[in-house]
């Protein structure tokens, strides 16, 4: 087919979404890819359990892992109060220069910062390039080998603190089974599975939620 999975959502949130109104995106994105063509968006089942996630924590700093379209970004992005802000970090460049018209579409560009590359190579650098202390909420939606690697790596590096809140989609489908084992064993973590669906299906999926306790 001559045009992507992603520039295909863009186009439907271009004709059906309203400049500035998150919600309309949202809206559009979840109706495109339940009634049209499935896309591996966190969805609105899963992201009814995100938002409320969000704004139970009411972060300031947030990073997601995996940006694909923008979709869970500006879910996040929507319920952040002034001065709060999602940096997402994306590997995929295609994914990522659709993300940034999604984004924008919604209005919420000034609540985000996109960061294109692997998230083994940006997160050492994310206290002194971007002046994070450490995050309130992490957002992991990535490569699903990559959950747990990473997540040593931001404790390694201070970025996750006491009170710090790890979200993980996709913990049961595709599944991350290394992730979960280390979250839910860890002394240094108190982890709660939210029952859901894979986006857009009747396969069961959840989100893991796991706060560190600090060391
Ligand atoms: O790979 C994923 N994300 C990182 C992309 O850079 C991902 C995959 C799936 C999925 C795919 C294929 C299937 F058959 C079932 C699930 C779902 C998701 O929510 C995801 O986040
Ligand atoms: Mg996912």
């Amino acid at each position: 087919t001559r045009t992507s999975r992603p520039q295909r959502i863009l186009k439907a949130v271009q004709r059906k979404a309203t400049v500035g109104d998150p919600q309309s995106v949202i809206t559009a994105i979840d109706h495109f890819c339940r009634h049209r063509e499935w896309a591996m968006n966190v969805g609105d089942e899963k992201g009814s359990i995100l938002d409320s996630v969000v704004s139970e924590v009411s972060p300031v700093t947030v990073l997601e892992l995996g940006t694909y379209c923008g979709y869970s970004t500006v879910r996040i992005a929507r319920l952040l109060p002034p001065g709060a802000c999602v940096i997402t970090l994306e590997f995929n460049p295609d994914y990522a220069a659709i993300a940034r018209q999604v984004i924008k579409w919604s209005g919420l560009e000034d609540k985000v910062q996109l960061v294109e590359g692997a998230s083994g190579d940006w997160i050492p650098w994310m206290k002194e390039h971007f002046g994070v202390q450490a995050f309130d909420l992490v957002f992991l939606d990535h490569w699903k080998e990559r959950y747990l690697p990473d997540t040593k790596l931001l404790e390694e590096c201070g970025l996750i603190q006491k009170g710090t809140v790890l979200l993980a989609d996709n913990v049961i489908c595709p599944g991350t089974p290394d992730y979960l084992e280390y979250v839910r064993n860890s002394p240094r973590y108190n982890s709660h599975y939210y029952r859901s669906h894979l986006e857009y299906t009747k396969a069961e999926d959840g989100l893991e939620k796991s706060v560190f306790l600090g060391y």
